[in-house]
């Protein structure tokens, strides 16, 4: 794999506001995929892994016609009823196949799964017909191929069933094993260090006095790359102090692909991270037109790409999700995304500053999008009470109850 250059995310001289779609197009286009293959990865320990091929079907799907249902299997169609025909002796069960010739006129006993015997091609439910003296009473018509499922309707063998790049989910699994497809070649994991930092901030379980606070940040993030399907190196919690930001920056650069970090990125005095890829790495800080998120640092440190996300923690979620999670999925292998956004109506008012893009936490409710109560960048019950963000982009300015507006689903970032 190429190493990703060192000032692959400088912004040209005078440029100070990045506008969000910008921003985007930078990380997509300086970024490439740096991970390596492992071969033939057993379809237990696939989910969740990106497909570094294309997958071929081995066999069709089904392998051989086959009844939908319980019932009768005969040569259809059947357009005079009601009617009457011999049952012959025998049946087709999934798993034991009738071998024979059904003969013309015939019907035999098929249960669904069943192969479809020779000389029959239709197959009517159990619920539909009665058999009385050995004869099978008809009532309604039927077309030929009814409750059929045909040879390769759903796959034919070497069609192509995924291809490279796709992020395996269990129903993709599914599709592999039903052709017989035992292993996949699939990317490494990529690697994602989170680092936390500030005076103030203190891990779970430790003491606390009333001017610390309790890391939310490292657990939330570390959440998410392991939502997302990453291997996770915890590069936990330093002090601002430069020498322990360095030491923490350069043990993530060795063992990772890409560091997120936490505070410290904003023009403030105890802002040691901005201070520390400054004066060793490769940063542009970025002062990104958005709401929450403003300031957000992308920099090369001894060849690793790090996000520098902001402390508080919405905006931290908001810039993980934004920006984090397609660049990470552009480094996996997956390639990078654009999320979906839906336009949903919105059930709420906001007069908003143009020029820059605000994301709010949203959810929807009866078919309208509301947003949590307050804007602060703290408030952490938001981000647990939100099931999506909203995108209000750079012009939006009034928003009304029944105005559109994007609301993007955290599933829609990979979540
Ligand atoms: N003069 C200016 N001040 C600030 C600006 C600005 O443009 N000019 N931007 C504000 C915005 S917007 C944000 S966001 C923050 C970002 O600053 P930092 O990334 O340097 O973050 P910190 O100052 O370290 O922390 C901000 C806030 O978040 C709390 N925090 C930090 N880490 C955690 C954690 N792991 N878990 C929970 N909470 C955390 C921290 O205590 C602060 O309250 O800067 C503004 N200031
Ligand atoms: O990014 Mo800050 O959280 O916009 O307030």
């Amino acid at each position: 794999m190429n190493p990703l250059r060192n000032d692959c995310f400088a912004l040209p001289p005078g440029v100070n506001w990045t506008p969000v779609e910008e921003a985007l197009e930078r990380l997509r286009s300086r970024l490439h995929p740096v991970v390596g293959m492992e071969r033939s990865v057993p379809l237990s320990q696939v989910s969740g892994r990106i497909l570094a091929n294309d997958v071929y079907a081995p066999r069709a799907h089904p392998p051989s016609s086959n009844s939908a249902v319980d019932g009768y299997a005969f040569a259809g169609p059947l357009t005079e009823v009601p009617c009457a025909m011999p049952l012959v002796d025998g049946r087709s069960a999934a798993g034991e196949p009738y071998m024979e010739h059904v003969p013309e006129g015939h019907v035999i006993r098929i249960l669904t799964g069943a192969v479809i015997p020779a000389g029959t091609d239709t197959v009517v439910l159990e619920e539909d017909c009665e058999v009385i003296d050995g004869q099978l009473h008809l009532h309604g018509t039927l077309k030929a191929g009814a409750n059929l499922r045909k040879t390769g309707e759903d796959i034919k063998a070497q069609d192509k069933i995924l291809t490279a790049s796709t992020r395996l989910t269990p129903t993709q699994i599914s599709v592999l094993a039903s052709v017989g497809v035992e292993s996949v070649d699939v990317y490494q994991r990529l690697r994602v260090g989170v680092l936390s930092t500030g005076d103030e901030v203190k891990p779970v379980g430790s003491a606390v006095t009333d001017w610390q606070i309790y890391d939310a940040n490292l657990p939330m993030l570390s959440a998410l790359v392991v939502q997302l399907g990453y291997e996770l190196v915890n590069l936990g919690h330093v002090l601002d102090r430069a020498e322990d930001v360095k030491a923490a920056l350069e043990s993530g650069a060795e063992r990772c692909d890409l560091i997120l970090t936490s505070g410290g990125i904003s023009a403030g005095d105890e802002d040691h991270v901005s201070k520390t890829l400054k004066a060793h790495g490769d940063i542009s800080n970025w002062r990104i037109a958005i709401k929450p998120g403003r300031p957000l640092a992308l920099a090369m440190f001894q060849g690793t790409p790090v996000v520098g996300l902001p402390g508080n923690p919405v905006a931290a979620w908001v810039c993980a999700l934004r920006f984090g999670a397609p660049a990470m999925a552009l480094l996996a292998g997956s390639g990078w995304f654009e999320p979906q956004a839906y336009s949903m109506p919105a059930n709420f008012h906001k007069n908003k500053k143009p020029g820059r893009s605000e994301m709010l936490r949203a959810r929807i409710r009866d078919g309208q999008v509301e947003v949590f109560g307050s804007e602060g960048s703290g408030r952490v019950t938001g981000l647990a009470w939100s099931e999506g963000l909203v995108e209000l982009n750079e012009s939006a300015q009034q928003i009304e109850p029944g105005t559109p507006v994007r609301f993007i689903p955290y599933g829609s970032f990979g979540l």
